[in-house]
């Protein structure tokens, strides 16, 4: 679990942390930002939180900027750049683009002083870095003003140590992030806090270039985009597939004000739209095709090796769809590797919905040539896609750390959800494709008893009570429900209702 900074220690002398009672609120200081970095820096000699104010000051800020993502892939080092402040998607080249950080500035420090000053934020009311995301700001999105940044304190989720459904399967080490434990109830919030943020600046900057922003959604990118848009007070744009998402989700971005247009296509009709009209006028892209959402989402894998004191799990299952969140999180354990606070990278499963799995077709198929699918109706609605923006970034992240393609039927993830849930969890079906996976991992053998795995659970289950109560009634047609438990119904005497407590507990 998450260690003191004093319990740790810095590398040179402990910290001496301000007194809480001296700690300025979030909202003050979010008006105050510089009367607060002020304060901070004049805060005793050894205090690594003033310690990183001042050398940044002396050393030149940390730095981030575009570059294209095929310089990443092959490792080169371009001229073609843009800052974070160019309204820019896509590279000359029509590849997507990458957030580059200034490495050479991030290693002056070592890694148990990144280690202390990440660990020295966690879980306070400070502002911004209170938030899981930005309690990493260095790593994320080091030029922001604190006062620019648009945030709801979101990450810090717990890690559900799955010990019952661990044991049924064999396991002894197994865990769920809980990234649906979230404002928007989706892992969606941990990019778009960087992603509004950056709007919200350049809004200043050149209130002509963004005047709105806009996503294609299968519901929890564009409940999350509204939410943070209310919260600054900026306009949002939402393409939906008609009648493909839940009612939990599209309720959302009704409830925060956002224009929800509800379109006669699927999501990957959507995305072809959005970049379009993104690309004609001032509203800015909030898909995870916009690498600033990335560079948030990889700070949940940066918790984790928190959550485990820096070690790292040997295997993370995730489902799969626009299959930005993988790269995220391998950006974020290989950030973790080069600067040394760890050793070496987690293998990486994606889970793919059977009918939705080009990802799996082309990993089966030995990497050869990648081909969009027209996706299918899947429980797994939110990852119902068949024309991934991000499939090169997702395969560049599996090749580097030995991953693996999984692929789940309707059956086989609506069982594995319904089953975990019966050991305390209550699984979104994007959770149990990556359950689903994790038991036929098991099954091969490929898991180990002992290996350190962690699910991301990547939406709360409450968004998509529809399906997991039709499952529950036994409703869907070509599924046998294994793990129903349909409510049963009594009249109102004792003897009816004793009936039915021994039928279910014969000991009673
Ligand atoms: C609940 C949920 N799980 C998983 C995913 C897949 O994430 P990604 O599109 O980054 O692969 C999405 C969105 O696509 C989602 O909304
Ligand atoms: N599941 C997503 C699909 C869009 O993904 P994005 O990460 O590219 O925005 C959603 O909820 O809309």
């Amino acid at each position: 679990m998450y260690r003191s900074a004093g319990a740790l220690g810095p590398s040179t002398s402990a910290p001496s942390l301000p007194a809480r009672a001296s700690v300025p609120s979030a909202r003050q200081c979010a008006r105050r930002a510089s009367v607060c970095t002020r304060a901070s820096a004049s805060t005793a000699p050894g205090d690594i939180r003033s310690n990183a104010v001042l050398r940044a000051r002396a050393e030149g800020t940390f730095r981030a900027e575009y570059v294209p993502f095929a310089d990443i892939a092959s490792g080169t080092v371009g001229k073609e750049t843009y800052s974070l402040d160019d309204v820019v998607y896509r590279a000359m080249d029509g590849g997507l683009l990458d957030v580059k950080h200034d490495f050479e500035a991030l290693a002056k420090y070592d890694a148990k002083y990144w280690k202390t000053l990440f660990d020295g934020r966690v879980g306070t009311a400070r502002w911004p870095h209170g938030s899981g995301v930005w309690s990493k700001k260095e790593w994320v999105l080091p030029q922001i003003s604190d006062d620019d940044i648009v945030s709801m304190f979101e990450g810090n989720s717990n890690l559900f140590w799955a010990e019952r459904f661990g044991r049924q399967i064999g396991m002894s080490d197994l865990w769920v992030k809980q990234c649906g434990n979230s404002h928007t109830g989706s892992f969606k919030d941990l990019g778009m806090t960087v992603l509004v943020s950056q709007v919200n600046r350049l809004s200043k900057l050149r209130p002509e270039s963004v005047q709105a922003v806009g996503c294609a959604s299968t519901g929890d990118t564009s409940a999350a985009l509204s939410a943070y848009c209310a919260a600054a007070g900026i306009p949002s744009i939402v393409f939906l597939p008609a009648d493909k998402i839940s009612l939990a989700q599209l309720v959302q971005p009704i409830a925060n004000g956002a224009l929800v247009l509800s379109i006669d296509t699927d999501f990957d009709g959507c995305m072809r739209l959005i970049q379009e009209v993104t690309a004609a006028s001032p509203i800015y892209l909030a898909n995870s095709m916009n690498s600033l959402r990335l560079e948030g989402q990889k700070t949940a894998a940066i918790e984790i090796l928190q959550q485990f004191d820096w070690e790292v799990p040997d295997w993370l299952i995730i489902p799969g769809g626009n299959l930005g969140n993988v790269y995220a999180f391998y950006k974020g354990f290989k950030l973790a590797r080069d600067l040394g606070l760890t050793d070496r990278l987690p293998r990486l499963v994606v889970a793919q919905a059977r009918n939705a799995n080009p990802l799996y077709r082309a990993y089966r198929d030995g990497w050869g040539t990648f081909a969009p699918v027209k996706a299918q109706t899947t429980f797994a609605s939110a990852i119902q896609i068949g024309d991934p923006v991000s499939v090169h970034r997702a395969i560049l992240a599996l090749e580097a750390c030995d991953g693996i393609v999984e692929e789940a039927s309707e059956e086989e993830l609506m069982d594995a959800a319904a089953r975990a849930d019966l050991t305390g969890m209550f699984n979104c079906p994007h959770t149990g494709v990556a359950l689903a996976a994790l038991l036929k991992l098991r099954e091969r053998g490929v898991i180990a008893p002992s290996d350190r795995t962690v699910v991301v659970s990547t939406a709360h289950g409450l968004k998509f009570t529809q399906s997991k109560t039709a499952y529950h009634a036994a409703e869907i047609q070509g599924l046998s429900s294994r793990y129903a438990n349909p409510p049963v119904t009594v009249r109102e005497d004792l003897g009816s209702v004793m009936d039915a407590i021994r039928t279910k507990f014969a000991k009673l």
